[in-house]
């Protein structure tokens, strides 16, 4: 299995290129399924992740090319409504496949993704969506077996916002009869991407980044040709690695309307951050202040930038809290991260409190998840010696290329095969 080895101790320095957003990506290539005929994305990222929708929309019987970052999906001759167990546990977002499939062929069966590192994770408010829209929801043996003639509208409240129901629900009701609303909807850049998509297919998808999402119901979509946006976690990671090595880094093609609570929380730590139409610009300071965080749905700051700031905050002057409100298991980092030497201590309500340290010192660790990986990167790029980070194939589901691109702004990093 790969391991990372990283001598920290370089302020990074120079641009780097940001890749198409992996959780943009994947309802859009889930979307797909909605036409008879060919979709484009490009600036698709090379991820593992990628690969599983792609293994995933080929089983149920969709023709799909690739070239470099550029991928074509075919569900004319889609032919299956079952997404396997085998598909589905090698990645959550398999779910997504459950509400275009039965607004396209009227059911589907779809193994249930389960629980997994940061938290139980239920798929509930999809099913209870898809359920207010007429499907008949059946859960027997691990999976989801959902039907319906036809989908209709419905007014739909979500209990929590949730990313992943909202999206597969504006799926659905692209395809359904009549109007469906949803309210309390996810308001991140990834479902505004995607409703820009359906509508390109012909749906009528209005409000979309409001926590109320309109759909109205067509019979039909046509084929689509667009670009995947730019990935604002990968972005955020790289302007943290920058701030943290006291370096100066450029990331270049994102999307710093995106990344606006990010860039406020590392300006507050003293990072100077710079913006343009399409970069951001961070340059670190010393001695890095403290702050508190608190993660939110967008457009409040991010839970998947959470484990990267700890890093940051390990290595400040003073006391940090930083809040978990999205997921109930998401500190799984923080004990690679005392091994390192950082002064962390977990607290009720899903609370961690970071005392700075003067330096953290490499070690073997262990990677938990995906962002978690980053973290424990990100600490071996200012620890003294090697650390060497185990079981990066969580790194590789949501970063493309991440070594070669800190290569590139100077950073002492290798993968070991
Ligand atoms: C592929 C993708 O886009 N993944 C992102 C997506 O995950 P994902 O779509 O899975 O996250 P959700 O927004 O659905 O989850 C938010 C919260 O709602 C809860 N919940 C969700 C659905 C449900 O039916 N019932 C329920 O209780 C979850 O347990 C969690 O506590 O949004 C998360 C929150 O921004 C990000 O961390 C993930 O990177
Ligand atoms: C939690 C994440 O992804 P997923 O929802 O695909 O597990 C993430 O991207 O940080």
């Amino acid at each position: 299995m790969d391991t990372i080895e990283i001598k920290g101790g370089v302020r990074l320095n120079g641009e780097v290129p940001i890749s198409g957003a992996k959780n943009a990506a994947l309802p859009i290539l889930a979307s797909a399924l909605l036409v008879e005929g060919s979709c484009g994305f490009s600036r698709v990222p090379n991820l593992r992740d990628i690969d599983s929708i792609l293994l995933l929309l080929e089983d149920l019987g969709c023709t799909v090319t690739r070239d470099e970052d550029r991928v074509r999906v075919d569900a004319a001759g889609l032919n299956r409504t079952e997404a396997a167990y085998d598909l589905v546990r090698k990645m959550r977002a398999s779910i997504l496949v459950l509400g275009p499939l039965v607004a396209r062929l009227g059911k589907a069966r779809v193994s249930l993704p389960g629980g997994c590192a940061i938290g139980a994770r239920p798929v509930d408010l999809h099913l209870k969506g898809l359920e207010a829209m007429g499907a008949r929801i059946r859960l027997e043996h691990g999976y989801v077996e959902a039907e319906a003639s036809r989908l209709k509208g419905a007014d739909i409240c979500f209990d929590v916002p949730t990313v992943g129901g909202t999206e597969n629900l504006m799926m659905a009701a692209a395809l359904a009869e009549g109007e469906t609303i949803l309210r309390n909807a996810a308001r991140e850049p990834e479902i505004v991407a995607l409703a820009d998509v359906l509508n390109a297919m012909g749906a009528s998808v209005e409000g979309a980044g409001t926590s109320k999402i309109a759909i109205q119901g067509v019979s039909s979509l046509q084929p689509v040709s667009t670009e995947i946006i730019p990935d604002r976690i990968e972005a955020g990671t790289f302007l943290v690695a920058g701030a943290l090595t006291g370096g100066d880094v450029t990331a270049c093609g994102c999307n710093p309307d995106h990344l606006r609570a990010v860039i406020d929380k590392l300006r507050a730590t003293g990072a100077h951050v710079e913006t343009g139409p399409d970069w951001a610009r961070v340059r670190g300071q010393f001695p890095i202040k403290s702050v508190d965080i608190t993660t939110q749905p967008y457009p409040g700051f991010p839970t998947d930038m959470q484990a990267q700031f700890m890093v940051l905050l390990s290595m400040a002057e003073g006391t940090s809290v930083i809040s978990e409100n999205i997921f109930e298991n998401r500190f799984i980092h923080v004990s690679e991260l005392q091994r390192m030497g950082a002064a962390i201590s977990l607290h009720a309500g899903n609370t961690a409190k970071i005392r700075g340290v003067k330096e953290l010192s490499g070690a073997p660790v262990m990677a938990s998840d995906l962002r978690a990986s980053a973290s424990l990167i990100l600490a071996g790029l200012v620890a003294t010696n090697t650390t060497v980070v185990h079981r990066v194939y969580h790194l590789d589901r949501g970063y493309e290329a991440m070594e070669e691109k800190f290569t590139r702004l100077g950073a002492r990093i290798r993968r070991i095969r």
